[in-house]
């Protein structure tokens, strides 16, 4: 099953089939919306929208761990980001989708771990994206005719507030390519639950540093991406048949991450944690 986890601008996909939306509950607590389960072409997939269909929750209020699980306990195995960002790149302009494939986390206050307090994990983040579901997206693109860039590193800050000009210059010198707030911790707690996950990042603006552009702003943020949402669900409806057919995802490692991640031996860990990872580590916690 295919989840789709829509950022701004992003509140539906076209073309959805036999909608109905359904409120899943989690121990982690309240997710950003209920999940929309339809059909595209046929194939069933669900849809979260990550600020709510509203809107109404900034990206330090998003309870990332109540979406994650909630998209697991659907059934979900890959999951399709789709985010506005910056760029800190001069070739990176406005309109261009990128595929990210690194991540630096300069995010503060969030919860990024389903683990801890009973149960005690470590997966690797090396490489924070599924390269399999990334090279899928980066192919349907180009076969719609769509342009993207294959591989990025995504600077994740807190917000919600945009950048200084000083932080924005440190990030460009640290060579990051793109800018926004929300991709972590999702990246970490779906890697965590053992789901593929791929980003699919379009640049709205030049941040704050072109010396030839203004600083951003949400405005601008909202032209760009309605400029750009026919390519985005155009992007979507291509990729998604291109994932269904791919059985390669069955052994993908992304589905494998918790398999030498647990530290805390069975006989130690506290039960109430372990029915609360029930749906994200349920796998390998049935193997004792
Ligand atoms: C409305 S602009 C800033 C906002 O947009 C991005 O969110 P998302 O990744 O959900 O598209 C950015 O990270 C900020 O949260
Ligand atoms: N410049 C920017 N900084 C952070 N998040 C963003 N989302 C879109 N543009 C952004």
């Amino acid at each position: 099953m295919i989840g789709i986890i829509g950022g701004s601008g992003i509140y539906n996909i076209e073309g959805l089939k036999d909608i109905h939306w359904k409120t899943i509950s989690s121990p982690f607590g309240t997710p950003s919306d209920a999940l929309l389960y339809g059909k595209l072409n046929g194939e069933e997939l669900v849809f979260l929208p990550r600020h709510g269909r509203d809107h109404k929750l900034s990206p330090g209020e998003i309870n990332y761990r109540a979406n994650i699980d909630v998209l697991k306990r659907a059934g979900v195995t890959d999951i399709l980001s789709v985010s506005a960002v910056g760029s800190l790149k001069e070739n990176l302009s406005p309109g261009t989708f990128v595929i990210v494939d690194q991540y630096i986390d300069r995010t503060v206050s969030r919860e990024r771990s389903f683990f801890g307090k009973g149960c005690v994990a470590h997966v690797s983040m090396a490489h924070p994206t599924c390269r399999r579901l990334s090279r899928l997206i980066h192919q349907a693109a180009a076969h719609a005719g769509i342009g993207t860039v294959l591989g990025g590193t995504y600077l994740a800050m807190e917000g919600p507030q945009f950048s200084t000009l000083a932080e924005s210059e440190m990030y460009r010198s640290w060579n990051c390519d793109v800018i926004g707030m929300t991709n972590i911790p999702e990246a970490k707690l779906a890697r965590e639950a053992e789901m593929c996950y791929a980003s699919i990042a379009m640049v709205t603006d030049y941040d704050c540093w072109h010396p030839e552009h203004d600083q951003v702003t949400v405005q601008q943020i909202i032209r760009i991406l309605t400029e750009n949402a026919l390519k985005a669900q155009k992007l979507v409806k291509e990729v998604i048949p291109q994932i269904h057919n791919d059985l390669s995802g069955q052994s993908c490692s992304c589905r494998f991450a918790l398999e030498n991640a647990i530290i805390t031996a069975p006989d130690n860990r506290d039960p109430d944690k372990i029915r609360e990872l029930d749906a994200v580590a349920g796998r390998i916690l049935k193997k004792g």
